[in-house]
């Protein structure tokens, strides 16, 4: 098992912010506009230097692991991506393998398709609708086949039918040992697919543990200021206003 633990202030955007987190696991963050997901997820992932704190992987401070290890190990999905070349989706899933120089065709070849990108492999990334474009972003990632994947809402242009057959996916990766970390608003895929949920409200860590604690209807009347019930079984819940 490897480990990820976070002790953060970032100025103005996190204040004290513990978290370890563990491979094996979907650890879902939670939290209002603002509130630091995002400055925690590029901590995490070793892009964004702390001024107090640190983030260790497997006990060794990520700032002093070469660049190329901790890309090999880090799969780092930002929130709207960019795309700076109009590459064909082959070529731009690819470059996820640029950690390991190599081509990786038969990784680059299940990452396309575990995002159904087949039929698009062919075609400019300019010419794709932004969905397409983000399942494009999101192979990339996996072409590296990381022990890490940290993505900051990967599932936010996608319609339910890839919503659900990516979550689906994280979920069989992270039970064949990788660790997922995702940044996801809605609060009815963190509830019915995280192992794990941290919810930050004005960059402090309002709750963190399992769903059922962490996204209780108290927290998120008092971190969302919405009046919330859950229906349902679980796995299987609604949030339903009101
Ligand atoms: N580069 C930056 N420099 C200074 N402050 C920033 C920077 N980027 C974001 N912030 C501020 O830090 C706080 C946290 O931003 P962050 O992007 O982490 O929030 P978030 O929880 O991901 O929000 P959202 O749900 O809107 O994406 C916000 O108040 C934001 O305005």
């Amino acid at each position: 098992m490897s480990l990820i633990a976070a002790e953060l202030t970032v100025e103005g955007r996190l204040e004290e912010v513990t978290a370890a987190m563990q491979t094996g696991q979907v650890t879902a963050i939670c939290g209002p506009n603002g509130a630091g997901k995002s400055t925690l997820l590029q901590c995490l992932a070793g892009l964004l230097p702390t001024e107090g704190g640190l983030v260790a992987l497997d006990h060794r401070p990520l700032d002093q692991m070469r660049s190329c290890e901790r890309a090999q190990t880090i799969g780092y999905l930002p929130q709207n991506g960019e795309i700076a070349w109009d590459l064909t989706v082959r070529n731009l899933v690819s470059l996820g393998r640029l950690p390991h120089r190599d081509r990786g065709e038969a990784e680059v070849a299940e990452a396309l398709s575990a995002l159904d990108l087949d039929p698009f492999a062919e075609r400019p990334v300019s010419q794709l609708s932004g969905g397409e474009r983000a399942r494009a972003l999101l192979a990339r990632v996996l072409a590296g086949t990381p022990r890490w994947i940290l993505a900051d809402e990967p599932l936010a242009a996608l319609d339910i039918a890839h919503q659900l057959a990516l979550i689906g996916h994280f979920r069989r990766t992270a039970r064949d040992g990788v660790g997922v970390v995702l940044v996801l608003h809605d609060l009815a895929l963190a509830m019915n697919y995280a192992d794990r949920v941290i919810v930050l409200d004005r960059g402090v860590k309002a709750a963190d543990g399992d769903p059922q604690m962490a996204l209780s209807e108290d927290v998120i009347a008092r971190v969302w200021g919405v009046p919330a019930r859950w229906l349902g079984e679980p796995g299987a819940r609604a949030l339903i206003p009101g």
